[in-house]
């Protein structure tokens, strides 16, 4: 006789579901015990971990204080501190995407480039949720902000330096706060992203000139024909090492990215305050479009005028 496949067998002597009976009967769901399990792991939560404990949410969701009764307040408070969140993860993601770079480990760091990126589009994207707030509905709290501004975002200048906008002077908004202050007085003196990769590209063999691979990298880089040359050659044969040449497009989306929401952020506060000088100190408009022509990898665009000729 050929054996019953398993599938096939009668399995009412074995699986007391298969035999009709209810699973309390069959002995599958003890009540007390599953009661008794369900208390112990209330009294386990209570202990250690549950959802709002391990995201401190209640630490998290009191931190917005509203100085004022207006409705619309709420929403500009969300969106700083949101954006402030992102930001810590991009300044996290960009060094460690450094880090990758340095120890010349290209996959990685494109890896984190491309999450930076999509950051930056989710902020991008929240400038509309912003635009809501009509010009009367800011005016009502602008007011009680004093001189409270952006300029102060110490993780916004961060990430800054890190791109290579080494501006010094802009330290000293920071007088008030030493701790701030001296973050951005080490993030200074670190290489930036691009300084980084124009070291790699240095130990492939590319001929980057001494005088940038040597110069004061706490101030910001400045367009160099040496440079633009060195990618002149990536561009011209991509195929030669084609991780170089991915990296290179990956920072031109990058920079991108990040003109798109300074330039999103410009169109923001033109519809909302016009040209009122900002709580900041800054004339307002015209100093955020004066911000949209410092580019952070020029030779990168330099380049694109030469492909072709
Ligand atoms: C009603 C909305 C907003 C208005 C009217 C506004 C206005 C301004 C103005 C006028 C400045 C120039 C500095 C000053 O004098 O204050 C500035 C700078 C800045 N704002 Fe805003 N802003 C708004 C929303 C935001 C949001 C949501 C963020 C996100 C965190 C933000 C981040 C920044 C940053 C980082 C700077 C410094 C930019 C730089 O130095 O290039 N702003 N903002
Ligand atoms: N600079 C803005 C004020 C402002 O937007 C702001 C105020 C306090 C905290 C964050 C702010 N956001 C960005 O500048 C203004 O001039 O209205």
């Amino acid at each position: 006789m050929s054996p019953v496949a398993p599938d096939q067998q009668d399995r009412s002597a074995t699986d007391p579901l298969a035999a009709n009976l209810r699973p309390v009967e069959a002995g599958l769901i003890d009540t007390a015990a599953d009661v008794e399990e369900a208390a112990d792991s209330g009294r386990a939560l209570i202990r250690d971990l549950d959802y709002a404990g391990y995201l401190h949410l209640q630490r998290l969701l009191s931190a917005q204080e509203p100085l004022t009764d207006h409705h619309d307040e709420l929403l500009f408070i969300v969106i700083h501190q949101a954006t402030e969140l992102w930001l810590k993860l991009v300044v996290h993601e960009m060094r460690s995407a450094q880090e990758h770079l340095r120890a010349d480990e290209i996959g990685p760091a494109l890896k984190r480039l491309a999450r930076v990126k999509h950051v930056l589009r989710q902020l991008i994207d929240q400038w509309a949720v912003l635009a809501t707030l009509t010009p009367s509905e800011y005016a009502e709290f602008r007011g009680k902000l004093g001189r409270s501004s952006g300029f102060q975002s110490v993780q916004y200048r961060e990430l800054e330096f890190l791109l290579g906008n080494k501006n010094k002077a802009m330290i000293a908004v920071f007088d008030h706060d030493q701790a701030a202050a001296d973050r951005l007085r080490a993030t200074l003196a670190e290489p930036s992203l691009y300084d980084d990769f124009l070291d790699l590209l240095a130990r492939r063999g590319y001929d980057v000139p001494d005088r940038v691979l040597q110069r004061d990298r706490t101030a910001p880089h400045t367009l160099d024909d040496g440079v633009t040359a060195v990618f002149g050659r990536i561009y011209g044969a991509p195929e030669s090492q084609w991780d170089v040449y991915e990296t290179c497009e990956e920072l031109v989306d990058l920079e991108d990215s990040f003109q798109t929401w300074r330039f999103r952020h410009l169109k923001t506060v033109e519809r909302i305050i016009g040209f009122k000088p900002g709580t900041g100190g800054s004339s307002g408009v015209p100093f955020l479009r004066r911000a949209l022509d410092l580019t952070f990898f020029p030779e990168l665009y330099a380049v694109r005028a030469d492909i072709g000729n």
